[in-house]
């Protein structure tokens, strides 16, 4: 079995993602993304998209797909209330992305949970996503442990998870992404790259589709950081949690917390971003 012994050293200067040019190339290069998402967060996925300056379109039937993929610069595959026509849409769309190279984000809501979208989520997998983004239950599930989603929401602790994402980036290749209180975002190549970002807001799990939403924002990052998917993930990871720190500061509750959110997810500047509470460590992996 894999073993996975933490280094004394925390990721080498060289290696830390420039969160600031991560924004900064989102911003300018405008990318196109293609939502292939559930119908409760379409609307919070669309504007929180315009809002961090990338381009949404939700195209997801199965005619329409591939073709649109191959324009798009980033795909997201969500299948929260997938239809038939989207479990198709979201095959030829992912087929259409690997042929040209666009990265794509699969979020695995209430995977293990019930048993044919497992069954979806399982085939999608086998195409290795750039990108995981799922709470703590789902990415747990995904490797066969912890104590299983309630429906859509998590009952595991990120930390408590950890293990299975290292164990799906190896097997994969993927960004494994899992959010919480502190998101953990993991890379396993010949070393192990993890980090946790502090920051956002405990609204953020009282409005619905704020996880869904940052699978968008999670491939419009990768859309325009494409040669280093590990920086794009913790990026948009960073523009959320500053986002929804700056957002509680002047919330009432969920409701206003949503409003206030889009707009911080707007004017969050690259600096703000970039001194978000993010840590990195590597893990050696030894047979
Ligand atoms: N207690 C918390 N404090 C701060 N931020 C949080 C907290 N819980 C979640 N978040 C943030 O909320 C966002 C969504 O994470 P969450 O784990 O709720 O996703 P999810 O369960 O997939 O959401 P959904 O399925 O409703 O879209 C992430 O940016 C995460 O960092
Ligand atoms: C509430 C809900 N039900 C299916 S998808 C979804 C959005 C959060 O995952
Ligand atoms: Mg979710």
């Amino acid at each position: 079995m894999t073993q996975q012994h933490p280094s004394a050293a925390a990721q080498t200067a060289a290696s830390i993602p420039d969160l600031a040019a991560a924004v900064t190339a989102v911003r300018e290069s405008n990318p196109l993304v293609q939502c292939i998402t559930n119908t409760v967060v379409q609307p919070l996925s669309a504007n929180a998209l315009l809002a961090i300056g990338a381009s949404p379109a939700m195209i997801n039937h199965e005619a329409d797909a591939a073709q649109f993929a191959r324009i798009s610069d980033g795909l997201l595959i969500n299948f929260g209330t997938a239809s038939s026509h989207n479990f198709l849409a979201a095959d030829a769309a992912i087929t259409a992305a690997r042929e040209t190279g666009t990265p794509w984000v699969l979020d695995p809501v209430s995977y293990g949970v019930i048993d044919y979208r497992t069954t979806r989520i399982k085939q999608a997998l086998t195409w290795q996503p750039t990108a995981i983004r799922g709470n703590a239950s789902e990415i747990a599930a995904l490797a066969g442990t912890g104590a299983g989603a309630r429906g859509v929401d998590s009952t595991d602790e990120v930390e408590a998870v950890l293990e299975a994402a290292i164990q799906l980036s190896h097997a994969l290749g993927s960004v494994v992404a899992v959010s919480g209180e502190v998101d953990a975002i993991v890379h396993a190549g010949e070393q192990v790259c993890i980090a946790r970002v502090s920051g956002g807001s405990d609204y953020m799990p009282l409005v619905v589709g704020t996880g869904c939403s940052l699978g968008g924002v999670v491939a419009a990052y990768l859309g325009a950081l494409p040669a280093d998917p590990f920086a794009a993930v913790v990026a948009a990871h960073a523009h959320y949690a500053a986002a929804g720190t700056r957002a509680a500061g002047t919330s009432r509750g969920p409701g206003s917390f949503a409003v206030e959110f889009l707009d911080a997810l707007h004017s969050v500047t690259a600096a703000d971003i970039a001194a978000v509470g993010v840590s990195y460590d590597t893990v050696e992996v030894t047979e």
